[in-house]
């Protein structure tokens, strides 16, 4: 903090030395003193120097040097005495100005370009700006040099002061290492000085500003309570913003996470997020709507590969299905089962007689009746073949299957579907094959169906129109049902 203060004071003493060489070449650029050093403006000095300009100025000398570096005018205010004097020479009541004049020529000899703002060192110090002369088109070869003197005496120190609105302290210091800042505490001041280089490089000017260190540690101090606060109201404002970001987002996408990975399960319990206004709801209702689609679609395509779609009954598929755990569940418990399979009589023929439509919907109205009677009867149902249904029957023996057969066959009869070209009877009929597991070595679903599509065959060689259980003679006969007898 205090070398950002002492940076203050020097960027003000850089704008002084600025300020006194824009005045320092406006005068030598001038072409009337370009004329005045040849001496060919004799009413130069009256018109332009007087004591009140320089005071105005603040200026303690002004020096002119023609092209030779020899002393052509001077004018200044005696520091000793306050007296204005101008002269042609630094003698008589110039010869208090004779050492600077000095010390301007030598700096002359050392770099004829000028164009600078020195400090020379003294009591008090002195800014000097020097500048060749020239015309005011800049043209020509320079006519001599132009110096002007500023003195940084307390009335320029309190000027500093007043602009910076900084205790500022000048000194002269006897050290070598330009640039550098020494800091020196003593109880509650605090002094920081710059050392910067003089001309003729001998001493060094030590601008300083002393700080009291009770105001600066109380706004150090001030700046860490801010510091402190303000930590904290960002970690409150952090921890709000996640708070509502696990609030408003986090835990909303993870229950629809839950709901996606959830919902083709279970839709109920989501009504919350179901309910919502934002993204979170539009994007949850979409899955609902897919899911319930998907779960739709699904069921359709179950029912499809399950089911018949001209009678709607279950197909072979389910029915193959169905009969594989029913028999597992036979062999462990010991419970009798029992298998129907069922084919209308002459069907081909009925077919040929009315067309094939009609022969569909004699198929629904034989399927329709026989599931009827399955549901009554508690016993599965499912078209296996062309005009080939089978059953099953769980808990059931033959016996009981072969009054379950009858009842089927009746109701068939009963529909009284017309099929004049029957040879059995003038209505559609059907023919039944049953088996039952566990009996005569049958133990396997395919051995359950094949003992049932041989006792059908034996129903069908017995003149069709009846019932007939599965018994080894039958197998012996080697047939299937595909080939039935005319
Ligand atoms: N309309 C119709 N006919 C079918 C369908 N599926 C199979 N059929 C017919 O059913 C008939 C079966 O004939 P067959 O196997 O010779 O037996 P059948 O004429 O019923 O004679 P038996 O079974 O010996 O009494 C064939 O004419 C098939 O074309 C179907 O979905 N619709």
């Amino acid at each position: 903090m205090v070398t950002q203060e002492l940076e203050k004071i020097e960027r003000t003493l850089q704008i002084s030395q600025q300020d006194l060489l824009a005045q320092a070449r406006d005068w030598a650029i001038w072409d009337d003193t370009y004329e005045f050093v040849q001496g060919n403006y004799p009413g130069y000095t009256d018109t332009n120097f007087s004591q009140q300009m320089f005071e105005e100025m603040r200026y303690q000398v002004m020096a002119f040097f023609n092209a030779e570096g020899e002393v052509h005018y001077l004018a200044g205010i005696n520091p000793a005495t306050g007296q204005y004097h101008a002269c042609y020479s630094a003698e008589r009541e110039c010869r208090w100005m004779a050492g600077l004049i000095r010390t301007m020529q030598a700096s002359i000899k050392e770099d004829p370009e000028q164009g600078k703002c020195d400090i020379y060192a003294g009591s008090p110090p002195l800014m000097v700006a020097s500048n060749p002369i020239f015309r005011t088109d800049e043209s020509g070869p320079p006519q001599g040099w132009l110096f002007k003197v500023r003195p940084m005496n307390d009335a320029w120190l309190t000027l500093i002061e007043e602009y910076t609105g900084l205790p500022t302290t000048l000194s002269m210091a006897d050290r070598n290492d330009d640039g550098d800042i020494a800091i020196t505490i003593s109880g509650n001041t605090i002094l920081a000085q710059r050392f910067l280089p003089t001309y003729p490089h001998n001493e060094q000017l030590a601008l300083g500003t002393q700080l009291t260190r009770s105001s600066y540690l109380a706004s150090l101090e001030t700046f860490r309570y801010v510091l402190l606060w303000t930590a904290c109201l960002m970690l409150l404002v952090i921890g709000l913003v996640l708070v509502l970001l696990e609030r408003i987002i986090l835990k909303p996408l993870r229950t629809l996470t839950q709901f996606t990975q959830q919902a083709s399960v279970d839709l109920k319990g989501s009504s919350n997020l179901l309910e919502r206004g934002d993204e979170i709801g539009i994007l949850a209702r979409a899955f609902q709507k897919q899911f319930m689609r998907q779960k739709q679609l699904n069921a359709e395509l179950i029912q499809l590969s399950t089911h018949d779609p001209l009678t709607g009954l279950p197909n072979r598929r389910l029915f193959d299905q169905r009969l594989q755990e029913i028999v597992n569940i036979s062999l462990t418990t010991g419970q009798p089962l029992s298998v129907m399979m069922i084919d209308i009589d002459h069907f081909k023929l009925f077919n040929d007689h009315y067309g094939h439509p009609e022969g569909d919907i004699c198929l629904q109205q034989v399927a329709q009746t026989m599931n009827d009677i399955a549901t009554n009867h508690g016993f599965f149902i499912a078209r296996t073949g062309g005009e080939e249904f089978s059953a099953m029957l769980p808990a059931t023996s033959a016996t009981q299957a072969m009054e379950k057969s009858q009842a089927l066959s009746h109701a068939i009869d009963q529909l009284r579907h017309p099929h004049q070209v029957s040879p059995v009877a003038p209505y559609v009929t059907v023919s039944i094959g049953i088996s039952q597991l566990n009996i005569e070595e049958v133990m396997t679903p395919s051995g359950l169906m094949t003992a049932a599509d041989q006792a059908l065959y034996a129903a069908k060689a017995a003149g069709r129109h009846c019932a007939k259980v599965y018994s080894p003679s039958l197998a012996n006969a080697s047939f299937s049902s595909h080939n039935t007898p005319p």
